[in-house]
C-alpha cells in the first residue's frame, strides 16, 4: 500500500488560512489544519487562533508540550511547508 502524496504549501499560502473557521498553522515545516481542532485544544482555542497561518514551531516547542500531543499532530496533517524556518525537531 502506497502512502498518500501530500501537497506542498509556501507559507504565503499558508497565510491565507488564518481565521477561526480555516485555520492552518505550520510546525516543523509540516502544515496542520487546526479548524476543527481549535475548540479542543487543552491550551485554548484562542490560541491556535493568534498563529493561525503562521508558523507556530516556536510556540509550539515552547509550550513543552507533551509525547500525546505530538502524536496528534498526525491527524492534522494536511501537507509540507516548502518554505518555512521552523525548527527541525526529531520528535516530530
Ligand atoms: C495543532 C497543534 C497543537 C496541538 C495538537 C496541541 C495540543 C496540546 C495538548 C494535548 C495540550 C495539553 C498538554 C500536553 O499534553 O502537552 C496542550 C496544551 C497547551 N498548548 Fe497546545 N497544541 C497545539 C498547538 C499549540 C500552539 C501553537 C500553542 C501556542 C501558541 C499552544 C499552547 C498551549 C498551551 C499554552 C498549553 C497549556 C495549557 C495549560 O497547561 O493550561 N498549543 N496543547
Amino acid at each position: 500500500m502506497t502512502e498518500d502524496i501530500k501537497p506542498s504549501y509556501t507559507l504565503e499560502q499558508v497565510s491565507k488560512h488564518n481565521t477561526i473557521d480555516d485555520c492552518w498553522i505550520v510546525i516543523d515545516g509540516k502544515v496542520y489544519d487546526c479548524t476543527k481542532f481549535a475548540d479542543d485544544h487543552p491550551g485554548g482555542a484562542e490560541t491556535i487562533v493568534d498563529v493561525a497561518g503562521q508558523d507556530a514551531t516556536n510556540d509550539f516547542v515552547d509550550t513543552g508540550h507533551s509525547e500525546k500531543a505530538v502524536e496528534m499532530l498526525k491527524d492534522l496533517y494536511i501537507g509540507e511547508c516548502s518554505d518555512s524556518i521552523g525548527l527541525v525537531i526529531s520528535s516530530l
